[in-house]
């Protein structure tokens, strides 16, 4: 019996094995067709089963010879995009290469020109939506679907970002802002404690942003808190239920719905009860939607919630209960299901809170390490805001102005060094191989191939960029955007490309906002080369609903205070008080290594890229009371 079964496992590995060399020659033989440089390597990365594993086969692999290994063993790493940079792409002289795996190809692309070709001929390089299919918790979405289905979600969902409603999202931002600030420093000391936890404020404070500007509810911070009451047939607060939602996310996006409510586990039953908890404050806010709508109440804002329920058509008569079969159908009464209003107010809350909130919080982090930007940074705000409070900051008159000043350099070069999602994933269809021009020469994407616009080679890419040494590009340098009239360095995006690109046929009814990533004032990158919002067809939703968001929050931050490094692990303030010019700068320039080096070595991906293996300390310091006012 034991033989028999011995034989069937081997029969089973040989049959794999074969299958696998198989694979592995149809897809060399199709990489050696491409005219694409490639690397082969006897793993495919991009399944759930690797990213779990990697930790247990890494150390066996590095133990084979270096020769066997050192062309492909790095790729092997989930977060290579982050640790390896441009230098793959610089290694093998190309700005796009194949990585060959038995699973897939998959081509990386560092190349201006083959990003506007794939982000623009959406059908021939679709989104891999089953990579989303975790964040349709709730229903699917305008972010986890392609084709007829998304254009149709895509519609439905565009209407409210407008330019009206980013009034409104500044104005809530403000206001988050100057509570966040509130929440760290007193405004009457001349300085903060340590601030461990700017990233969690940072998160929090973009939360509320989504929450109050997108769907009207304002949360409190604590510092703010009255004590609230559940609401009947609730068993947590709105605010405990979203934020023990997302806390939880990935444990809700992992697990099975039936498992999630049966598990013993606490982590289960505390996720489960935040997913439960926030889908009935979603429905009882469709209810309310439904009935506003019914009576012709219509309310003022951006009113995320109203625009799904009215964009799907909803009327008393079908009363919510569409089929989802019929829902997406043309002449169906209910043009989105309940279950795909849920699965979008998720994504809203989801994409649109983790991507500003990193990018506000490094934003500050490499401020604090660049004293001499933040300076400037400061002279720019001062001139554009003067004495005025932030109560009487306007939108039309100084957003504009913030976008082209230093204000929008820091935002666009903290972009370019960190952009939330260093790897888009793009794929070729199935049994259709795509050509794509480069430079002049043919070359051709193989079918079913993945695809990963890489952000974050791609914004080092030296072709594309000001820069004054390659070790410049690796460092923020927000001055890069600041041009003088008329000294555009080459490759540099033209008036003429930047208002006459392929977006301009994405045009949706009250569509998405088509204006370029930068203003008119700083440094135009090329066409595809700058994407932290990706570009074309499926570019970000909520991009100048962020970028109205960050504007607000440097502006308020760092009109009052500046953001110094930390350097309580080195030495007290008593210490510091006595120091000697040289003993403080050493103090300064070791905060400064420590962040440096989290930087590199303690990112990672999991939604979006974060620093997961260690935090850096700020100090919140009223203007004039600096103390480490170095140039790096
Ligand atoms: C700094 C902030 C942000 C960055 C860097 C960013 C970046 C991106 C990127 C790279 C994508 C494409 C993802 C992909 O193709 O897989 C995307 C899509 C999207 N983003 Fe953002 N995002 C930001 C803020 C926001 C905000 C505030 C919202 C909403 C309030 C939002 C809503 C969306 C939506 C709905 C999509 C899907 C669009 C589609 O597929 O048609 N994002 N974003």
């Amino acid at each position: 019996m034991l033989s028999y079964l011995a034989l069937a496992i081997s029969g089973l590995c040989i049959a794999y094995a074969v299958h696998t060399y198989r694979c592995f020659n149809a897809n060399l033989a199709a990489a050696k067709q491409s005219g694409i440089p490639y690397i082969s390597m006897p793993i495919y990365t991009f399944n759930r089963a690797w990213l779990i594993t990697h930790r247990l086969w890494m150390p066996l692999l590095q133990l084979l010879p270096d020769s066997w290994t050192n062309l492909w063993i790095d790729y092997l790493l989930p977060d290579f995009l982050w640790t390896k940079l441009y230098t793959p792409f610089r290694d093998i002289g190309s700005d796009v290469f194949l990585l060959v795996a038995p699973g897939a190809n998959t081509l990386y692309v560092a190349d201006p020109e083959a990003i506007s070709q794939i982000t623009t001929r959406r059908n021939d390089f679709p989104k891999p939506i089953w990579m989303y299919a975790s964040v349709d918790i709730y229903g699917k979405s305008v972010v986890s679907t392609e084709g007829a289905n998304w254009r149709h979600h895509r519609k439905i969902t565009s209407p409210p970002f407008t330019e009206k409603n980013n009034h409104l999202v500044w104005q809530e931002s403000v206001h988050q802002a100057n509570s966040m600030v509130a929440s760290m420093v007193s405004p009457d000391v001349e300085r903060s404690g340590s601030v461990w936890d700017v990233a969690a404020q940072a998160m929090r404070l973009s939360l509320h942003v989504i929450s109050k500007a997108g769907f009207g509810v304002r949360l409190p911070w604590p510092h703010e808190e009255v004590e609230t009451k559940i609401p009947e047939g609730h068993t947590l607060s709105y605010k405990d239920a979203l934020s023990s939602l997302l806390e939880n996310i990935i444990v809700v996006m992992l697990t099975p719905t039936w498992l999630l409510g049966r598990s013993p586990l606490k982590i289960h039953k505390a996720a489960n009860e935040s997913f439960l908890e926030w889908g009935k404050y979603m429905r009882e806010l469709y209810e309310q939607k439904k009935a506003e709508l019914q009576t012709g109440e219509s309310r003022d804002g951006m009113d995320l919630m109203g625009a799904l329920v009215k964009g799907a058509g909803i009327t008393g008569e079908t009363n919510g209960h569409a089929d989802p079969e019929k829902a997406a159908s043309p002449g169906s009464k209910q043009l989105l299901t309940d279950d795909e209003i849920f699965g979008n107010a998720f994504v809203f809350i989801l994409a649109g809170h983790e991507t500003a909130a990193n990018t506000i919080h490094f934003a500050m982090m490499l401020l604090a390490m660049h004293p001499q930007s933040q300076r400037r940074l400061q002279k720019d705000l001062d001139d554009i805001l003067g004495d005025r409070p932030s109560s009487e900051w306007d939108y039309d008159e100084d957003v504009p102005k913030l976008f082209g000043s230093m204000c929008g350099a820091v935002m666009n070069e903290e972009l370019r060094l960190i952009p939330p999602v260093v790897g888009i994933p793009k794929m070729s269809t199935a049994g259709r191989p795509q050509g794509l021009q480069l430079g002049g020469k043919h070359v051709t994407v193989p079918a079913d191939c993945s695809v990963t616009l890489d952000t974050v080679a791609l914004h080092r890419n030296p072709k594309y960029w000001p820069h004054t040494s390659e070790d410049d590009l690796l460092d923020f340098r927000p001055e890069r955007w600041l041009v003088d009239g008329g000294t555009h360095p080459p490759h540099q995006h033209s008036d003429h490309e930047a208002h006459s690109t392929e977006d301009d046929h994405l045009d949706f009814d009250d569509g998405p906002d088509k204006r370029p990533d930068t203003a008119p004032s700083l440094f135009r990158p090329a066409k595809g080369a700058y994407i932290p919002f990706s570009d074309g067809y499926r570019s970000c939703l909520g991009r100048r609903f962020a970028q109205v968001e960050i504007l607000a929050v440097l502006a308020v931050v760092f009109k009052t205070w500046s953001i110094e490094l930390c350097v309580g692990l080195t030495m007290s303030d008593e210490e510091l008080e006595k120091a000697d010019e040289e003993v403080r700068r050493s103090a300064w320039e070791q905060a400064d290594k420590r962040a440096r080096e989290l930087l590199r070595t303690g990112m990672m991906t999991i939604i979006t890229i974060q620093m997961r293996k260690g935090k850096v300390p700020m100090r919140f310091v009223k203007r004039g009371s600096e103390r480490f006012d170095y140039a790096v």
